[in-house]
């Protein structure tokens, strides 16, 4: 049997002032620290050790997995880092809170978008400054790979072959992973493990900060999951 622990950065800038983040490098809140912190005081406190860790390439979750691993005493744990395990990318909507997005396109599209498993929001356009294609980190990804706006099936299809070339290969190596990604990308993993449908992955809430273990058996197949920690706080 395989243990994998998966983890939501903690709470970031746009978190507090829910604005839609995706791709925008905002990094994590005192409180959002905090969490990283309880996070990897729990998994000390339960005995977890890891052999390799692997992140987005957004601060926010690589600050976690730093706090995280600093309070395990474990800094000097391999960490591989991907754009493949990014936040969904939110297109256009990324900076805009509740408010400015249901002014600009009216709460039905927003209903329409929230239950939408492959329906993507506005692209940034290619001139557009926040077009991942300006920035150095993406440099050595394919530009025709490069997203202006994903729907959920966009992020799946991207993070998908990540966990086939490189964490599910490290697990039956034997090694003990721990990934800190986002809400989305994370949907996209869990979906892939757990084989959900389309219509319920939109459902699935994973809280910030909050240690999500994974029981898998000589397939990879999951035998069962749960969060550490206290059940109230996860259950809010
Ligand atoms: O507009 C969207 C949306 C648009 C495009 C793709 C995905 C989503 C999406 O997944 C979503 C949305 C709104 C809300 N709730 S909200 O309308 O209260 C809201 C809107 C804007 C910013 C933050 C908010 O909390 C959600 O809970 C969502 O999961």
């Amino acid at each position: 049997m395989y243990k994998l622990v998966l983890m939501r950065h903690g709470e970031s800038q746009w978190n507090l002032e829910n604005r839609f983040t995706g791709w925008t490098d905002v990094d994590l809140t005192e409180t959002g620290r905090q969490q990283a912190k309880q996070a990897g005081d729990l998994l000390k406190e339960n005995g977890f050790e890891f052999d390799l860790a692997f992140a987005s390439v957004l601060k926010r979750a690589i600050r976690t997995l730093w706090i995280a691993l600093d309070s395990m005493d474990a800094m000097h744990t391999p960490i591989g880092l991907s754009w493949r395990l990014n936040e969904r990318h939110y297109g256009a909507l990324q900076g805009l809170n509740k408010a400015e997005t249901a002014q600009k396109y009216g709460e039905d599209q927003v209903l329409v978008w929230r239950r939408a498993y492959a329906i993507a929001p506005d692209p940034v356009a290619e001139d557009d400054p926040r077009n991942p294609r300006f920035d150095a980190r993406y440099a050595r990804v394919p530009a025709d790979q490069l997203p202006r706006t994903e729907c959920l099936q966009d992020t799946v299809a991207r993070v998908v072959p990540f966990w086939d070339e490189s964490i599910a290969p490290a697990i039956r190596s034997g090694r003990r992973v721990l990934v800190t990604a986002h809400g989305n990308s994370l949907r996209a993993l869990i979906k892939h493990l757990d084989g959900i449908s389309d219509e319920d992955i939109v459902h699935l809430n994973i809280p910030t900060g909050q240690p999500l273990v994974y029981e898998l058996d000589e397939n990879l197949r999951p035998i069962r999951h749960y969060y550490l920690g206290d059940q109230e706080a996860i259950a809010a």
